[in-house]
């Protein structure tokens, strides 16, 4: 029999203005792909052995990563029993494109992801046809495991400045790579510690003593049968790290490692048997791998954004706290306007970056298949705004899930909740993939240049479109839609026009242009994120923005509903559908191995020795 659902709950649920089921079936894309996911999730949470017997955060850092394998490969294998035949690719990725299956089985992430989201999209994109056929065979099958090994000790931003070398020998066709210093050691890549024992290596490339730029090598480092080190490589773990603590990011270092020509992935540029290099058509199309990451990643912003909100509001439904008006018992948090305040936005962004994310992959698949053509034209747009949309969406989901934190106060502190370790998966996304501030820089570099084109008359792309609006400084906008969008493309143009009047100030001072640069950079990074209206307007959509949170209170709780996350995905005690936060507080407390006892052993050896003055 069900647990009783929290009363205030029923309530907010009965309150609600919409259909949930309808929104829910918006955001899967329609009740067929609604139907689809719960069918997913029902037949892979019902597997034996995907969870943990003890809560996760008791176990010590090797315990930890053992049991994440060990759920890894049972989920994995789930996974694959559970795909529907007779599903469309298509159907299948809308079943998964909102799903958090894996958030319910690993609280801190798959020593897998790795071999998911980069090493198999680095083969699709960087392999020839040839390599392709053999390695996504063996890499989709799980035959190996692989990961992206690309930042190192001492670069990671700075990939032209990577160390690792792959020296091509003609007499035996084969390339050496080298880790020269420590610095050239690859630190990071997840699953390389002791999971994988395949990865995608980005090494400088030489051929006849000449450069010829970072290249992406298939590198096997462990040997299939013993998961032994090959020899001339040296592994390990970087240590315990505020989140990921499952993912197993590791290090790698080579000393003249040899592997045979075939290994460097050959779709964009190539070396020959003789040593002959036939250049990429770009030599960014190299990072190709990235751009399709930061495309990833604002989807999964918007789904991680829903799960701390659906368990900050439901939260915030059930608690009851204070005195608003004397003498009217205490009300749910929910109905404090700071608390709406708080949360609101986090429902809103949730949706915006879900319907960002859905547009973004739709100008990603369509630069993909242009340049699958030879045209290029569209790479750069796709570039400054991958960049620019993955830094905002995270650092707006850490944001947000930080603050729904917070606003569940102590209980909201508790791994029990969640909340931490949602935050701790989020915030990793503002550094890996490129660190926010310096994607935001090359939003800044295409958005100069736009503004440049536009001054002299040329026409722009459409996302850069609001750069050639003649629009009047002194225009007035009202509080609708259009009149607000109007606001933020006014601000916006004058935000990138004010830093290049910036930059041609120091170059006028006699600063070189990269000096100039560098000192307009604060107001480039600006110009890129943050758009902000003027004082007097703030007013007038203050009261709009204040009555738009009273009318979304009553549906608050429909609302996060709609996103349609079961209870093992929630994974929290605040956020369960039934809203019984004390009992499960309760329950996950008393799992704590400190509990087994009434007197813990450290009083007899330390404490009472202590304070009898014996110690
Ligand atoms: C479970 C997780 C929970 C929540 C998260 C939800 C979803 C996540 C989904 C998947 C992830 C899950 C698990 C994986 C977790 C972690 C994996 C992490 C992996 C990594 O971090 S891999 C390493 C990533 N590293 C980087 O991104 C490095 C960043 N640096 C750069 O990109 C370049 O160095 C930089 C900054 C662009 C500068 O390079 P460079 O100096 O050479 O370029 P310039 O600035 O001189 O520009 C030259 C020219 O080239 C153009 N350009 C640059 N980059 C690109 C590109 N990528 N594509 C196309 N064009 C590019 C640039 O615009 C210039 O053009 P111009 O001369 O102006 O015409
Ligand atoms: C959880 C996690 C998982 C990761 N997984 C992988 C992986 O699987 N594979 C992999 O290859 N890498 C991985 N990384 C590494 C990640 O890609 C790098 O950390 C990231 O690219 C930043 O490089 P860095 O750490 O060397 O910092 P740096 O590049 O040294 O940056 C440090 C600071 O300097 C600033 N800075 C640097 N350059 C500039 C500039 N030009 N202008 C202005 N400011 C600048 C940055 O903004 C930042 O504040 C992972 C990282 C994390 C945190």
């Amino acid at each position: 029999m069900s647990a009783k659902v929290n009363d205030d709950l029923l309530t907010e649920r009965r309150k609600c203005e919409f259909n949930v089921e309808e929104l829910t079936n918006y955001l899967d894309g329609g009740a067929q792909a609604t139907q689809n996911r719960r069918k997913l999730e029902d037949k892979v949470l019902s597997t034996k052995g995907l969870f943990d017997e003890v809560p996760e955060e008791y176990l010590s850092h090797k315990e930890k990563y053992e049991n994440a394998v060990r759920k890894a490969v049972v989920y994995y294998k789930a996974m694959k029993e559970a795909e529907d035949p007779n599903q469309t690719e298509q159907e299948r990725a809308n079943a998964t494109y909102r799903s958090l299956l894996h958030a319910a089985v690993f609280k801190d992430n798959s020593p897998f992801s790795l071999h998911l989201a980069m090493f198999i999209p680095a083969i699709l994109g960087q392999a020839d046809e040839e390599q392709k056929k053999y390695w996504m065979k063996r890499a989709s099958k799980m035959e190996i495991i692989g990961t992206y090994a690309q930042t190192e000790l001492g670069h990671g931003t700075f990939i032209r400045g990577l160390e690792t070398t792959a020296t091509y020998d003609p007499k035996t066709e084969e390339f050496v790579l080298h880790s020269p210093t420590l610095t050239a050691y690859k630190w990071w890549p997840g699953s390389l510690a002791h999971t994988a024992n395949y990865c995608v290596v980005m090494a400088h490339l030489y051929i006849n003593g000449k450069s010829c730029g970072i290249q992406p090598f298939i590198v096997q480092f462990r040997d299939e049968e013993t998961h032994q080190p090959l020899p001339g490589i040296k592994l390990g773990e970087i240590g315990a790290k505020l989140g990921f603590n499952t993912v197993n990011n590791g290090f790698l270092g080579f000393d003249q490692h040899r592997i045979p020509r075939n290994r460097m992935l050959m779709k964009n540029a190539q070396v020959l048997k003789d040593g002959t290099f036939k250049r990429s058509p770009n030599s960014k199309l190299t990072y190709g791998t990235m751009v399709y990451v930061r495309v990833v990643i604002v989807n999964g912003m918007a789904n991680q954004l829903a799960r701390a909100v659906t368990i900050a509001v439901r939260y915030s439904a059930v608690r009851r706290q204070s005195e608003l008006k004397p003498d009217a018992g205490e009300p749910q948090i929910l109905d404090y306007v700071t608390q709406q305040h708080k949360l609101f936005i986090g429902i809103a962004s949730s949706h915006a970056f879900t319907l960002t994310a859905k547009w973004l992959t739709r100008m990603y698949q369509k630069v993909t298949a242009d340049l699958e053509k030879g045209n290029l034209d569209e790479l750069p747009e796709l570039h400054a705004i991958a960049c620019c949309l993955k830094a905002v969406t995270t650092t707006d989901t850490s944001v947000l899930v930080e603050r729904s934190r917070t606003s569940c106060g102590g209980h909201g502190y508790m791994l029990s909740s969640n909340l931490p370790q949602i935050y701790g998966l989020v915030t990793a996304a503002c550094t890996y993939e490129g660190e926010n501030t310096v994607l935001m820089l090359q939003t800044a570099r295409s958005l100069v240049k736009a503004l440049e084109q536009a001054q002299s008359g040329k026409r722009l792309s459409p996302t850069m479109s609001y750069l050639s609006e003649k629009v009047s400084s002194r225009l007035k906008w009202d509080n609708s839609i259009d009149g607000i969008v109007k606001g933020f493309r006014r601000v916006a143009y004058g935000k990138v026009e004010s830093a290049m009047r910036s930059m041609r100030k120091y170059v006028r001072s006699g600063l070189g242009p990269e000096d100039a640069w560098n000192m307009s950079s604060v107001q480039l990074v600006a110009a890129s994120e943050y758009t902000s209206i003027s004082e007097a307007d703030i007013r007038q959509l203050q009261d709009t923005y204040e009555d738009l949170l009273g009318k979304i209170r009553p549906n608050a709780v429909g609302l996060v509903d709609a996103f349609d996350f079961r209870d093992q995905i929630l994974n929290s005690t605040l956020g369960a559908y039934d809203g019984r936060v004390y009992e499960r507080l309760m329950e996950e407390a008393l799992k704590s191995p400190l509990n087994a006892e009434p007197v813990n052993q450290s009083f007899h050896k330390y404490l009472k020795p202590f304070m009898q003055g014996k110690l």
